[in-house]
């Protein structure tokens, strides 16, 4: 299998590496509005490959997308002093109708894989633009939050991250909720198992992981300037899922019909993934504080991306 990955920055060059350690894809094209910074990460990361597979990482155009089965899109743009975020917003979806124009002419059958933030709302811009059904257009959206939620419950009762069932839904950013009501290691509940451990899941402990969730890329940004290990991996994980037609389930945004009354909205909920892109959605039963909670997230999200004009 083709991908390719527009905007070799520190995200796409870290999907684009943690793709190439998994080796699920024979070939991944790199490209951006910089040549010589996706020609000199291709290099870089092609020296990791002996170590690990045989995919082939290069850099090109938008014609080497041709067949690409999925395209990651992980290009972009700074806020100018002075720019609102809606200004941004404005900016970022005429440098994703280029984008998405180009990839969809080469490779027109590909499912575009979104990264650029603010996630959710590209994700609904590139679906207007473009015009693709839902399914196809895919933000990575709370992938990585259900990830920190997962790693920080397994540290709590020292327990493989891998077993913990839980979902972070809604908006990648500050309205997501946390599904504490549905997380479960194992089968079982997971404030069940706490209980029984004698690690409870009281105020203090959730508030302490609460925290440890929305707050992460703060801390990280604020320590080294960006995130992008986590989404890396993340990306690699669902390229995987799309290219071996898994039908695994992972916390995707896409342009979503009714959301707690919310209609026509992109955001998270768990979702099957396989080699058509989102097969359908696995909405766990939640507590009436979550639904109120995912309600106010899609509401939010749905009044941002009608402020968008494109
Ligand atoms: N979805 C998620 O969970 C996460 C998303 N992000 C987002 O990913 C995006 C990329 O972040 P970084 O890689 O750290 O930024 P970066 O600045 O390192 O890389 C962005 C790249 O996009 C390229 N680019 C800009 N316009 C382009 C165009 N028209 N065509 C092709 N390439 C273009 C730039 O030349 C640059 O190399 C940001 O929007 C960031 O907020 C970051 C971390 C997590
Ligand atoms: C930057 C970002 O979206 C994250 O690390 O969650």
């Amino acid at each position: 299998m083709k991908i390719g990955i527009v905007g070799a920055g520190q995200v796409g060059a870290s999907a684009a590496y943690a793709i190439a350690l998994l080796g699920t894809v024979r070939e991944i094209i790199l490209i951006d509005l910089d040549p010589a910074m996706a020609a000199a990460q291709a290099e870089d990361i092609s020296h990791a490959t002996p170590f690990a597979s045989a995919t082939h990482v290069r850099k090109g155009g938008y014609g080497d997308l041709a067949s690409a089965k999925v395209v990651i899109i992980a290009a972009g743009v700074s806020q100018k002093p002075g720019e609102t975020r809606l200004d941004l917003l404005a900016r970022n979806a005429e440098v994703f109708r280029a984008v998405t124009s180009e990839v969809l002419t080469h490779a027109p059958e590909a499912i575009l894989l979104i990264a650029s933030n603010p996630v959710d709302i590209m994700t609904g811009v590139t679906q207007r633009l473009t015009g693709l059904p839902a399914h196809r257009v895919i933000g990575s959206g709370t992938i990585l939050d259900t990830a920190r939620f997962r790693v920080l419950l397994g540290q709590h009762l020292n327990i493989d991250p891998r077993s913990v069932h839980a979902y972070v839904l809604g908006e990648h950013g500050d309205s997501e909720v946390l599904s504490w009501s549905s997380a479960a290691v194992g089968a079982s509940l997971y404030a069940d198992v706490a209980l029984a451990n004698g690690k409870p899941v009281t105020n203090a402990v959730r508030e302490k992981i609460d925290d440890g969730v929305r707050r992460a890329a703060y801390r990280i940004i604020e320590g080294k300037g960006a995130t992008y290990y986590g989404i890396g991996a993340g990306l690699a994980r669902l390229v995987a899922a799309i290219g071996g037609d898994e039908r695994s389930v992972h916390s995707v945004s896409i342009m979503t019909p009714d959301v707690e009354g919310v209609k026509d909205v992109p955001l998270s909920l768990p979702r099957v993934l396989g080699k058509n892109g989102v097969l359908g959605d696995v909405m766990p039963e939640i507590s009436a504080d979550e639904r109120l909670g995912l309600r106010a997230s899609a509401e939010l999200l749905k009044d941002t991306l009608e402020a968008v004009k494109v």
